[in-house]
């Protein structure tokens, strides 16, 4: 358990170090103040015991005659007002202290969640298409949240509360090291045993609660993405029980956690009265029954117990809440090593409009694959197995072949997407390199299969994750002209600021295919790449699409990637793809007339 909290110290950024630093101080500081309160209590009740102590020599007859107080009740009332002053200082002290130490863990908490976040949307394409989407939302929002209250928040505590027992005990060490020595074996002894009984159930149910959470949100995931299919085939009762299972999996675990950290309360309350009974014959053989004596050592005794014992408890509490969640912290613990740069590198650098900047790479006269080489990880077969094809400038091009010969691929390469194992991606001859990506990317404008909408308005839409300050309007009403969706937008009496998406207006097939192409437009590309974009609509429909697509022929560079053979009917040029590689290239009618596979393919 310590190597996994040094290690996720390690993990923290220099700055929440120096925080933690401060609070430290913080934390001392407060711990200091309840020692004086205790130590505070000995003097008032040394008079309460004995106010023969005002007469004399001795440091509390100084005080009385140096008061200038008239009688013996009036100085002891002037001192239980400064114990109380003194105890009043010390819970303010630790008010704010535990604030501080409370917010501290919850800004930490919230900038770990962005940095998962911000390094999961920084992760290249293979990343997204081989990790469930699921995972990662619980990552960065129930397992980090654990990691928060149930890891950073208890640690913080446990802090807090060792510093304050330590001090507590090295102060009644030099009071009494018997009876410090004493307390503090008899009580770590007890929490030792009870912890060491308990810990295995710790660890394992804490697993249990990960593995259940995860279970859950995919359980979530996959009902409501699927809800048309369980719907129509009636299948939600499996998902609820598996869900219900789920659920018990994580309630019974935390309810396990919970118990366990609470249980030796009792236990303690029992050594605690035994060992104040032992105390109290001790310190009677001591001061051999001379009350006045007895007293204030006593009462000191009694408010450090009384300050030490729940400090006692939270160190155990926090100690097997820790235990008991580190396992959210293993789920997001490579996730969290490996963002240790990203954080520097975005999070740093603010680039909320990173576009802005870049200059599009735009085409002069061809994009070419040349022997592109491509491997998913994982597999043993070729996606794409030199793969050479040319794309002439301003024309339109088909990608056809079977499910699988590796057309996406293809075009995930095209975009920049993925990198090939060997062979290069040319723009007019010059290759695809890191450095010049961005300038390419920025050229390019993809409508994929299924259009993603996010719940906001039309404008927010088609200018996609971009500020809405930022947004240019006119650029928004020039693309969707294009788009041939500015009737539509017409008739809604918000215009373009009707909302869609999930809570907004349903939108037909073909008008959200629009959208994604008014959305590749608004970035001004100058490619214009569509992955069986049209291949979810009807036939009418998609007429009417690839109609508009042609009508960027000429203008800009058109990629397809098509099942249906009518989809590239009016390329300039269709290659054909199978296994990874050119079969054959030529217009519709050139295939048509000589390749079987096509013939087949087109029903001819
Ligand atoms: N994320 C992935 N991980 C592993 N293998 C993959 C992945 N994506 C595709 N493949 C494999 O790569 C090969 C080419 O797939 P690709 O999706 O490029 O073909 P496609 O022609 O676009 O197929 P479809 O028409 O069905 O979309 C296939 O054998 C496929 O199984």
């Amino acid at each position: 358990m310590l190597n996994q909290l040094r290690e996720f110290y390690s993990l923290l950024t220099r700055q929440q170090r120096l925080r933690l630093l401060k609070l430290q101080f913080l934390i001392i500081g407060m711990a200091l103040t309840q020692i004086a309160g205790v130590i505070a209590i000995g003097p008032f009740m040394a008079v309460v015991g004995d106010m023969s102590k005002l007469q004399g020599d001795g440091r509390l007859a100084w005080a009385y005659a140096y008061s200038g107080m008239q009688s013996p009740e009036i100085f002891l009332s002037l001192l239980g007002a400064l114990v109380l002053a003194v105890l009043f200082l010390a819970a303010l002290f630790s008010i704010y202290t535990t604030w501080r130490l409370a917010l501290y863990s919850a800004q930490v908490g919230a900038e770990l969640s962005s940095r998962l976040y911000n390094y999961y949307l920084h992760q290249p394409w293979l990343f997204h298409s081989s990790h469930n989407t699921s995972g990662l939302i619980s990552k960065v929002s129930v397992e980090v949240q654990r990691v928060t209250t149930r890891v950073i928040n208890p640690a913080m505590e446990l802090n807090a509360k060792s510093v304050m027992v330590t001090l507590m005990a090295v102060a009644i060490f030099i009071y009494n090291p018997v009876v410090a020595i004493s307390g503090v074996v008899i009580f770590v002894a007890t929490y030792l045993l009870l912890y060491q009984t308990v810990r295995r159930f710790l660890t394992l149910h804490g697993r249990r609660v990960s593995e259940a959470q995860s279970k859950r949100f995919k359980l979530m995931s996959e009902g409501f993405g699927g809800i048309k299919d369980l719907l129509l085939l009636h299948r939600q009762a499996g998902f609820i029980s598996r869900f219900d299972k789920a659920s018990n999996r994580i309630a019974r675990g935390q309810g396990v956690t919970q118990g366990l950290s609470e249980a030796p309360r009792y236990a303690i309350e029992l050594v605690a009265f035994g060992s104040v009974i032992m105390l109290v014959l001790y310190l009677l053989n001591l001061y051999e029954g001379n009350l006045g004596e007895i007293l204030p050592a006593l009462s000191i005794y009694a408010l450090a117990g009384f300050k030490m014992l729940p400090g006692f408890q939270r160190i155990y509490t926090s100690i097997s809440k820790i235990r008991g969640n580190l396992a959210a912290y293993d789920t997001i613990r490579e996730d969290l090593i490996a963002s240790r740069g990203e954080a520097k590198n975005h999070c740093a650098s603010g680039e909320a409009q990173p576009d802005a900047r870049i200059r599009p790479w735009v085409p002069r006269r061809e994009i070419r694959l040349q022997d592109v080489i491509f491997d998913y990880p994982g597999t043993r077969a070729r996606a794409l197995d030199g793969l050479t094809l040319s794309i002439p400038a301003n024309k339109m091009v088909g990608l056809v072949g079977a499910s699988g010969s590796g057309k996406s691929t293809a075009v995930d390469l095209l975009l920049g997407l993925i990198e090939p194992r060997e062979g290069r991606i040319l723009i007019d001859d010059e290759p695809i390199t890191q450095e010049n990506l961005r300038h390419w990317q920025a050229s390019i404008g993809f409508v994929p299969q299924q259009i993603f909408l996010s719940d906001a308005s039309i404008l927010e839409n088609v200018a996609f994750a971009i500020d809405r300050q930022d947004i240019d309007v006119a650029r928004v009403k020039e693309a969707l002209q294009m788009a041939q969706l500015d009737d539509l937008i017409e008739r809604f009496p918000e215009g373009l600021e009707t909302r869609i998406g999930e809570r907004g207006v349903q939108i037909s097939g073909g008008q959200r295919q629009r959208l994604g192409i008014a959305r590749a437009l608004y970035q001004q590309a100058s490619v214009l790449v569509f992955d069986e974009a049209t291949s979810a609509l009807d036939g009418i429909t998609e007429r009417r699409v690839m109609d508009d697509i042609q009508r960027f022929s000429g203008q800009m560079t058109v990629v397809l990637i098509a099942h249906r053979l009518a989809t590239v009917k009016e390329c300039d040029i269709i290659y054909m793809l199978e296994d990874g590689k050119v079969t054959d290239a030529g217009t519709y009618d050139d295939l048509a007339s000589r390749n079987q596979t096509f013939q087949m393919m087109a029903n001819l």
